[in-house]
């Protein structure tokens, strides 16, 4: 069997004595594509953190690309969770995507703290994402979902072989998730994908296997979450409820899930 590309072992993350992440084991393959679910507050950034080296653990080891977090240079593109740009923000599309390569106070990702701006790379990023034609737009002109390619396209900028996603479809309309759904799925032939979610519908858009965080965490080599999983994550049981609505609302297919006891057919 090939190395990892992310190997954790027996990860406690507590800071303050308070215990966000215990006793924590994952091995990701190269060419997964592992969809990380949990629900608020499980864990699931902290985890990215982690791997990323912007966070020590407080006990356990994590090796990421082979090496100790923070130490496999640009080999890793990064999406934050966060990343609202103020309207006033004079940034265009192209130069955002530049700012990948020039990173202050992020040189333990990428091995340094800034690189020289080459912008024949930002374009090619640009195209990854079908966002060429703007590249001369301001950033802060352009809706949701295509600030999100413009990220992406900043995380991509060094050509890495492990991309991290935190919640890559929040605050889009179901359309504009689906389109990015596919356009990780894309990226997922090139490189490996770890996305952060606490969407459950993310599971029908292509992941390959998926982790249920929260405090602890469980692994399922199928993009599908099992009702110990669900249990585990969510508090709540198969048994009481149907989790797929419970989630969400009932707004999308029951394949994702595994079969669980007390369920009719079709619904
Ligand atoms: N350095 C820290 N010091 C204290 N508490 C922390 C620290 N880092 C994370 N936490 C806490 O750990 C918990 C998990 O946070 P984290 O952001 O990883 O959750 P999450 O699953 O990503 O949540 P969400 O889905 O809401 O983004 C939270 O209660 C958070 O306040």
């Amino acid at each position: 069997m090939s190395d990892p590309i992310v190997d954790i072992r027996d990860v406690t993350y507590a800071p303050g004595g308070m215990t966000v992440l215990e006793k924590v084991n994952l091995r990701i393959e190269r060419g997964d594509y592992l969809a990380v679910l949990g629900p608020n507050g499980g864990g699931k950034s902290t985890l990215l953190k982690l791997m990323l080296g912007l966070l020590k653990p407080d006990g356990g080891t994590i090796r990421v690309l082979g090496a100790p977090p923070g130490e496999a240079g640009g080999r890793i593109g990064y999406l934050p969770q966060h990343t609202h740009v103020a309207g006033s923000f004079p940034v265009t599309v192209l130069e955002a995507v530049c700012m990948g390569m020039v990173r202050p106070g992020f040189g333990s990702i990428s091995g340094r703290a800034h690189a020289r701006v080459d912008h024949g790379k930002a374009r090619l990023a640009l195209e990854r994402v079908d966002m060429l034609p703007l590249e001369g737009r301001a950033l802060s002109q352009l809706s949701g979902g295509q600030k999100q390619r413009v990220f992406i396209a900043r995380a991509l900028v060094d050509n890495p072989e492990l991309l991290l996603l935190d919640e890559p479809t929040a605050s889009v309309d179901s359309a504009t998730r689906t389109a990015l759904f596919t356009l990780l799925g894309e990226l997922n032939r090139e490189m490996t994908v770890i996305m952060v979610s606490h969407d459950i519908s993310s599971l029908a858009s292509g992941v390959k296997s998926v982790a249920c965080v929260n405090r602890t965490l469980h692994f399922h080599k199928a993009p599908e979450i099992t009702d110990q999983m669900f249990t585990m994550a969510y508090g709540g049981s198969g048994d009481q409820c149907c989790p797929v609505e419970l989630v969400t609302h009932g707004h999308v297919p029951h394949r994702v899930l595994a079969p669980h006891d007390g369920e009719g057919e079709g619904k």
